[in-house]
């Protein structure tokens, strides 16, 4: 009865937090440049906590679905690193923070070595999405699909085609980041670059609620393991090496700031979507839309900090 009572508690008091935050809404903007995401209400607040026991609570607008965006890249990373292995996936992709914006080509062009600094920015994830095991676009559509469903425990789960060809119609500037890589001998994707980025548009355009997020990051937060039977999704390390990644490159270059002031293992997506992870805790997802300069959900951001001073979540 006491763990029952603690637990609502507990409950009020993130519901009040999740509607306390939702002023900040309004002083974000929506992502455009993805034109099928400019339709997403900047006002929305989702947050899910997955948590120790296996249930599921979702607060606010928790049961909206939206689209992964960039937070597909922790999957990805997880993904590949399985497929391919580490050495293969880190002989082409660095391990260190841009503290630069995540679509940049000025950077890769100017740099000594064309390999992308790391798995967490656009040109790092093109070359890992390349590393998907798959001889086929479909085959690796069809591989990244199987891993989200285990991860996600949802079969019915799948990318929005919308946003996908959407994506896909205005790349320009991933296009632009893959011929390069390809150019640079860093890609060498015997799929070809335009089924390159058709997977890679589908993969960001995996479509789920914050219960679905926050499973994901609450199997990474527990060394891999399936909430249910325990069986191992992802091997160990690996569920390691994701969450630093995600301590370090995240939130791209607002990385080392929310570090400091929330210390949640966290990553971000232009849709809005964050997911958080608590290490042996909960599993934590937000969506909210309306994006702050750095292209981080600005609510999510303010949500993410707040629940970490409030419960005392911070690693460090
Ligand atoms: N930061 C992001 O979420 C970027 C993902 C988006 N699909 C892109 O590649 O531009």
């Amino acid at each position: 009865m006491a763990v029952k009572e603690e637990f609502r508690q507990f409950e009020m008091e993130v519901g009040e937090i999740v509607e306390e935050m939702r002023s900040f809404t309004h002083e974000g903007s929506v992502a455009t440049y993805i034109p099928e995401l400019r339709h997403a209400d900047p006002g929305t607040l989702g947050c899910a906590l997955y948590t120790k026991n296996g249930t599921c609570v979702s607060f606010g607008d928790g049961e909206e679905t939206f689209t992964l965006q960039s937070v597909s890249k922790v999957v990805a990373l997880a993904l590949a690193v399985m497929d391919s292995g580490e050495d293969q996936v880190f002989d082409k992709v660095g391990m260190e923070p841009t503290g630069g914006p995540f679509y940049s080509i000025a950077r890769l062009a100017l740099m000594n070595s064309s390999k992308p600094l790391n798995p967490m920015i656009n040109a790092g994830a093109l070359t890992v999405t390349s590393m998907i095991g798959g001889r086929t676009e479909a085959e690796k559509v069809e591989r990244l699909l199987r891993f989200i469903r285990e991860l996600t425990g949802n079969d019915a789960l799948t990318y929005d085609s919308a946003v996908a060809a959407s994506e896909f119609r205005t790349a320009d500037y991933n296009r632009a980041l893959a011929y390069l890589l390809k150019g640079e001998g860093v890609i060498d994707s015997d799929i070809g670059i335009e089924p390159l980025l058709d997977v890679y548009t589908k993969q960001c355009a995996l479509s789920m609620s914050c219960c679905d997020l926050a499973r994901i990051v609450f199997i990474f937060g527990h060394e891999g393991r399936s909430p249910e039977t325990g069986e191992q999704i992802v091997p160990a390390p690996v569920a390691r090496m994701v969450k630093t990644f995600m301590v370090t490159c995240g939130m791209y270059n607002e990385s080392g700031e929310l570090a400091i002031r929330a210390g949640i293992p966290a990553k971000s997506g232009v849709s809005g979507a964050i997911l958080g992870s608590v290490p042996d805790g909960m599993g934590i997802g937000i969506y909210s839309p309306a994006l702050n300069e750095k292209g981080n959900s600005r609510a999510g951001v303010e949500l993410l900090k707040r629940l970490s001073r409030h419960f005392q979540l911070s690693i460090f």
